[in-house]
């Protein structure tokens, strides 16, 4: 027989009873979302803890178990960095987008749809789920072309980021496979083109159209702050559609929020009813904001 000192675990002031009634809470809202897909973007700026990747993981699990359809979309910026450097390349970025050379690409594949991947993969299953590591090339999923991005301050400019894709079609048939047979996909931003060739698409940007096409219920990108911030750096609680097109030009939001915004605002703007950007460094985030009444991060709305 094992046993646990109360001291060890961080519920152990809660009685039994006051952790009863605090799971019969989570009961309107698991009613809510019950036979619901809501699309989890896992940021690779979220996953860097292993006491976090883990509560993550015990989410998806229970959300699955509870009757609602996760699918997890994965990023893995840092971890491509990384990986970079260890060839003695820099990361580079334009807008938010990585700039993709032939040598980056081989290394974006290998690192998102192999470690990270598998890292998330093996977490879920070690929880009880049965999860599936995928990328867009799985089912025909993602087809992309070349980004051709313009200059955000002068459309004049057009930047080549190389390899970098601009999704053309999602084909979700393979995800509504693996769902409806209590799987859970694990996506990786990688898509084809017309030769075949492979795109670097950004996680946002896949999360945001898979859920559009999914008439996801809830979209929730997981990141490493605690949502939009102001130039004060306050925490904007609300969004709409107007309010970001200030902010895209007075230049509050810079890097990697860029298309995590425009990505968010597409998927609210085309019917996804609820956009979240929350902070995936809190314990257990996923669960806080689909079970309970806890609102935080920064809800993105059309209007
Ligand atoms: N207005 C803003 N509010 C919050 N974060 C911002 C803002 N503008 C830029 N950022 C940057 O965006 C980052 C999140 O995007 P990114 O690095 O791509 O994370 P992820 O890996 O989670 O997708 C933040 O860590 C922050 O540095
Ligand atoms: C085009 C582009 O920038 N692709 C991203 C794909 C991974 C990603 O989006 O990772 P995060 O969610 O952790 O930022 C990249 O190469 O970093």
């Amino acid at each position: 027989m094992s046993t646990a000192s109360p001291a060890e675990t961080p519920t152990a002031h809660i009685t039994p009873r006051e952790k009863a009634e605090i799971l019969a809470q989570a009961l309107p809202y698991i009613r809510k979302y019950h036979g619901k897909t809501l699309v989890i973007k896992y940021g690779g700026n979220a996953m860097t803890d292993p006491a976090l990747q883990q509560d993550f993981a015990e989410d998806i699990v229970l959300l699955k178990l509870v009757g609602m359809n996760p699918i997890v979309v994965h990023g893995g910026g840092p971890q491509i960095d990384e990986a970079l450097s260890r060839l003695g390349k820099k990361g580079t970025f334009i807008q938010g987008m990585r700039v993709t050379d032939e040598e980056t690409m081989e290394v974006v594949e290998w690192v998102l749809g192999g470690e990270v991947q598998q890292d998330i993969v093996g977490l879920i299953n070690a929880a009880g789920g049965k999860a599936v590591g995928l990328t867009g090339r799985d089912g025909g999923m993602i087809r992309a072309r070349k980004l051709k991005m313009l200059d955000k301050n002068d459309p004049s400019i057009e930047h080549d980021v190389g390899q970098v894709g601009e999704i053309t079609a999602i084909d979700p048939s393979v995800v509504q496979a693996l769902q409806d047979d209590q799987f859970i996909p694990v996506i990786s931003p990688i898509g084809f083109g017309e030769k075949n060739e492979s795109y670097n698409i950004n996680a946002d940007l896949v999360a945001s159209k898979l859920a559009t096409v999914l008439k996801a219920e809830k979209l929730m990108l997981l990141t490493n702050t605690p949502g939009v911030l102001d130039k004060n750096g306050t925490l904007l609680t609300d969004l709409t559609a107007r309010e970001i097109d200030g902010l895209f030009e007075d230049g509050t939001i810079s890097g990697g929020m860029l298309p995590k915004i425009a990505g968010a605002l597409d998927a609210a703007k085309s019917g996804v009813n609820a956009v979240h950007i929350i902070d995936g460094r809190v314990p257990h985030a996923t669960l806080l904001e689909i079970l309970t009444e806890q609102a935080f991060g920064t809800m993105i709305r059309s209007h």
